[in-house]
């Protein structure tokens, strides 16, 4: 029995890797069969993206469920145990902001996993894509808040992100933004502790350990994203421009704070709301990580339920270079 289970449809293009230990997890098991068949056998037309951990396919499963299989080679010295149970225990949150990560498959040296489709893509292309169509003020502020709120529950039920980045929050059919479990919330990153350039915080860079704050360092990044329209580390050459926390604050400083907002927006923005965003990106991605709100915070922040302490910008912490910014000058 136990060797039937390790190997199905050995020789055939269905071949999969099933252990005895797996069998708990049936649930949340998917049969390459199945996985091959709703992609069209891993057509090209099907193909999502290529990233550097895996590449990612558009599917239709036969009860008519849309879905993304992103496909991920495993290293030889991966404790898959542990990986599987991470996943499961992935799968098993709920959250309306979140993409259901519903499930997985293993092949000899691969790992699928198997997410709700999101028929918009990432909102990386929306921010900062000038051929894309422009994200209204609206549409913006209700994605943040989503995110907020799925960031916020990931952190009650103990988890990580690990890697908050634009490219990392999804849109659904409705325009909600739904973050996406990047590969390092599993550990299979190649650069595991440290999420992506732009959005670390500085002090992961050093200590190599994540937490709850550098979190909320990366949200803070991705906020001033959504209200400036640009990414975080550009090289215009400016040396005000050259991220946002000090293009935010040289706006700020010359009493023209939301100044610093995306140009597309023209004049489709609600002011009040785009102080919050700026005002609280800064808080956010300050030096010193307990000087950093909580999720909590931020969401009560971005809600109204809370005003924002002033934070002049030149609060030591924010404005002033930091070692992190020289290191990625
Ligand atoms: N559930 C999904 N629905 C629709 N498109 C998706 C889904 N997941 C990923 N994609 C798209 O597939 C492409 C590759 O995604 P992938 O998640 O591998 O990129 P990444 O965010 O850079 O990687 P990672 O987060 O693992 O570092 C992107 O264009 C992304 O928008």
């Amino acid at each position: 029995m136990g060797a039937a289970l390790r190997s199905m449809y050995a020789n055939s293009k269905y071949e999969e890797v099933r252990e005895e230990w797996e069998e708990d997890y049936s649930p949340q098991r998917f049969s390459y069969k199945a996985l091959y068949k709703a992609t069209k056998g891993f057509k090209e037309s099907e193909l999502l993206g290529t990233e550097a951990n895996g590449t990612v396919y558009r599917g239709k499963l036969s009860s008519n469920a849309h879905i993304a299989v992103k496909r991920v080679a495993l290293d030889a010295e991966q404790d898959t145990k542990h990986l599987v149970s991470q996943i499961v225990g992935i799968g098993k949150l709920r959250h309306k902001n979140l993409v259901q990560l519903l499930g997985y498959c293993r092949r000899k040296g691969e790992l699928l996993l198997v997410y709700d489709y999101m028929p918009y893509g990432n909102l990386d292309d929306f921010l900062f894509n000038e051929e894309k169509p422009k994200l209204s003020w609206s549409q913006r502020f209700h994605i943040i808040k989503g995110v907020a709120s799925a960031l916020l529950y990931l952190h009650e039920q103990i988890f990580l992100h690990r890697d908050v980045k634009a490219a990392n929050v999804l849109l659904d059919e409705d325009l909600n933004g739904r973050l996406d479990f990047g590969l390092a919330m599993f550990g299979t990153n190649r650069n595991p502790m440290l999420g992506s350039v732009g959005y670390v915080a500085p002090e992961l860079i050093i200590t190599g350990m994540p937490t709850t704050k550098a979190d909320v360092y990366s949200f803070g990044a991705l906020l001033l994203e959504f209200a400036c329209g640009r990414m975080f580390i550009e090289h215009p050459g400016k040396p005000e421009e050259f991220n946002l926390i000090s293009w935010v604050c040289h706006c700020s400083k010359r009493g023209n704070l939301i100044g610093a907002r995306d140009a597309r927006l023209e004049g489709d923005y609600v002011s009040k709301e785009i102080e919050i965003v700026l005002k609280l990106g800064l808080l956010c991605v300050q030096y010193n990580p307990e000087d950093r709100p909580s999720m909590a915070q931020v969401v009560s922040y971005l809600e109204g339920k809370d005003v924002l302490p002033e934070m002049p910008p030149d609060t030591p912490g924010i404005s002033i270079p930091t070692p992190y910014h020289e290191v990625l000058a």
